[in-house]
């Protein structure tokens, strides 16, 4: 077994000592999906939150290899209509980097932008204002944010959730390249059919292997 770029071991969290999650262990494997199912209110936003580092447990640790890139589509975003962006602008800063943090893009960020803009339909929306988007527009624009960074553990919170079966077939495609990259991803879903893509789901701290998908 190779090096995970992610793992969490015993992991736990309270909000304002409500406990929402406890005892999460898990291993990511590079070149793999993981979905996080669950109920609402369960804690699949809280955990995905722990494993792309944006939240700090409250027990246990999540360990990310040495120079693990991890990309994260969070479920809310609310404040991100307040930026004047337009959605290249939006997608853009998905090929920026700590230490690249100015606009000087190589040809293949450029290449990379174009491509997942297309993939996902939004060229045309390229100079809109982020507050001009539909709900599903929008979603669109920040999964391209997210697939257009060069990550090692791609997290998608509920990625397809507002998208037409149309846009959620372009997304399903993307994650499978993603994976066969050699990129690891881990999403969380409602969608029987959308968790069936991964190779494990992990319910409320239990993982289990999914049978075989028939695809
Ligand atoms: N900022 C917060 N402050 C206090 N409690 C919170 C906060 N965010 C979430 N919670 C609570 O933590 C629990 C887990 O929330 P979380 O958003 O992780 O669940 P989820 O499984 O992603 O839900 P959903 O399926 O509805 O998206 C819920 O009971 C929620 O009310």
């Amino acid at each position: 077994m190779g090096t995970a770029p992610l793992t969490a071991e015993n992991l736990g969290f309270r909000y304002a000592g409500t406990p929402v999650l406890h005892g999460v262990n898990l291993r990511v494997e590079p070149a793999s999906m993981l979905a996080v199912t669950g109920p609402n209110g369960s804690g699949k936003s809280t955990l995905l939150h722990l494993l792309a580092g944006v939240v700090r447990p409250s027990e246990g640790v999540v360990r990310r290899a040495p120079a693990t890139r991890v990309a994260l589509l969070p479920q809310r975003t609310g404040d991100i209509d307040a930026l004047p962006l337009t959605v290249a602008e939006c997608v853009r800063i998905g090929t920026f980097t700590p230490s690249r943090l100015l606009p000087r893009r190589t040809r293949q960020d450029r290449a990379a932008t174009a491509d997942v803009m297309d993939r996902l339909e939004i060229a045309h929306l390229a100079r809109r204002r982020l507050r001009e988007l539909s709900g599903g527009q929008r979603q669109r624009t920040l999964l391209a944010q997210a697939f257009v960074q060069q990550a090692d553990v791609y997290v998608l919170d509920e990625p397809t959730a507002a998208l037409d079966t149309r846009t959620r077939r372009h997304v399903h495609d993307l994650l499978r390249d993603r994976v066969r990259a050699g990129a690891a991803v881990i999403i969380a879903s409602h969608d029987h059919d959308e968790a069936s893509l991964a190779a494990h789901t992990l319910t409320l701290g239990t993982a289990t292997p999914n049978p075989p998908a028939g695809r």
